[in-house]
């Protein structure tokens, strides 16, 4: 693996001290019906911290999705092992919690019954007046309690996108694993939206695996960008990490020379990495 080559040392990866997600030695591969094997990862590494929020970019089909899929339990590796907290992950947990860009919630049930059902599923132990303080909790965290009772035909994509977060983080997971969250709503649907997530994971810090396509978004959210590149046999080309404080302002940061160049690195990179066949 390759790592930065900026000059400040700053952008230089600093691996988490304790590793609560370690990946090593990743390859997966599918079969096809005429040519073998196509190898889609070939060889990943990387160790994630407890509290660490990643992001990850990289061309369309390079195996992003699949990366997190295994993280979920979703899909199995075919060689090498991924640990969390230092348990081998063989199967889906309450440990880990999905969002997708598509929402996938239940359209029969209402936005309080689409949390709910996943906290009773999980926080099997919590008496019922736990189970409606959790749900009661989570709905204000995202701004729905007046909408607590629509159904999903009756919202916008952005709080539809922010159900599916809320019951995420609902059932305490030790890790929130995003596929593209934000990819299916406008500019400023987008922006709000990654403002709150922010905020609800400086005020509870877990673990983040975020795939994204947005350079701006990721530097905005993230402590480290992972860059992948081209499948097959995608791997990991950089990893940068991202200098600035928290709670960070988007206008501040964007406006800095640090920005600039981490932009400008990782759009390179893409540029860089970019097959014929795109
Ligand atoms: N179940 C499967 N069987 C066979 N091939 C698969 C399967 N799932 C994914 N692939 C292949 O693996 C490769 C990586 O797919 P993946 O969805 O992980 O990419 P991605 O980087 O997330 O793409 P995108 O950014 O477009 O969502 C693709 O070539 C895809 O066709």
């Amino acid at each position: 693996m390759q790592y930065t080559s900026f000059s400040n040392e700053s952008y230089q990866e600093v691996k988490p001290q304790h590793g609560f997600l370690e990946i090593e030695n990743l390859v997966k591969s599918y079969p096809t019906p005429d040519k073998g094997d196509a190898v889609v990862l070939d060889g990943v590494n990387l160790t994630i911290g407890e509290d660490e929020y990643i992001s990850v970019i990289g061309h369309s089909g390079c195996g992003k999705s699949t990366l997190l899929k295994i993280i979920g339990g979703f899909q199995k590796a075919t060689s090498g092992s991924v640990r969390l907290d230092g348990k081998e992950i063989r199967k889906p947990g309450a440990d880990r919690m999905m969002v997708f860009q598509n929402y996938s919630l239940l359209p029969w049930l209402t936005v309080r019954e689409n949390i709910r059902l996943a906290v009773d599923e999980v926080l099997k132990n919590a008496n019922r007046a736990e189970r409606i303080s959790i749900v009661n909790e989570h709905l204000a965290m995202v701004n729905l309690t007046s909408a607590a009772d629509k159904y999903p035909d009756e919202i916008s994509g952005g709080m539809k996108q922010r159900v599916g977060i809320a019951r995420a983080l609902a059932i305490r997971p030790k890790m929130l694993l995003m596929d593209e969250p934000f990819g299916a709503l406008d500019a400023l649907t987008r922006g709000k939206l990654q403002r709150q997530v922010l905020d609800i994971w400086e005020n509870h810090r877990q673990a983040v695996m975020m795939i994204t396509h947005d350079v701006d978004e990721a530097i905005y959210m993230s402590d480290r960008i992972v860059l992948m590149t081209n499948g097959p046999c995608a791997n990991i080309g950089e990893i940068l990490k991202v200098p600035f404080q928290r709670p960070r302002d988007r206008s501040v940061i964007r406006n800095s020379k640090e920005y600039f160049e981490l932009r400008n690195h990782a759009l390179n990179f893409l540029d860089h990495h970019f097959t014929s066949e795109e």
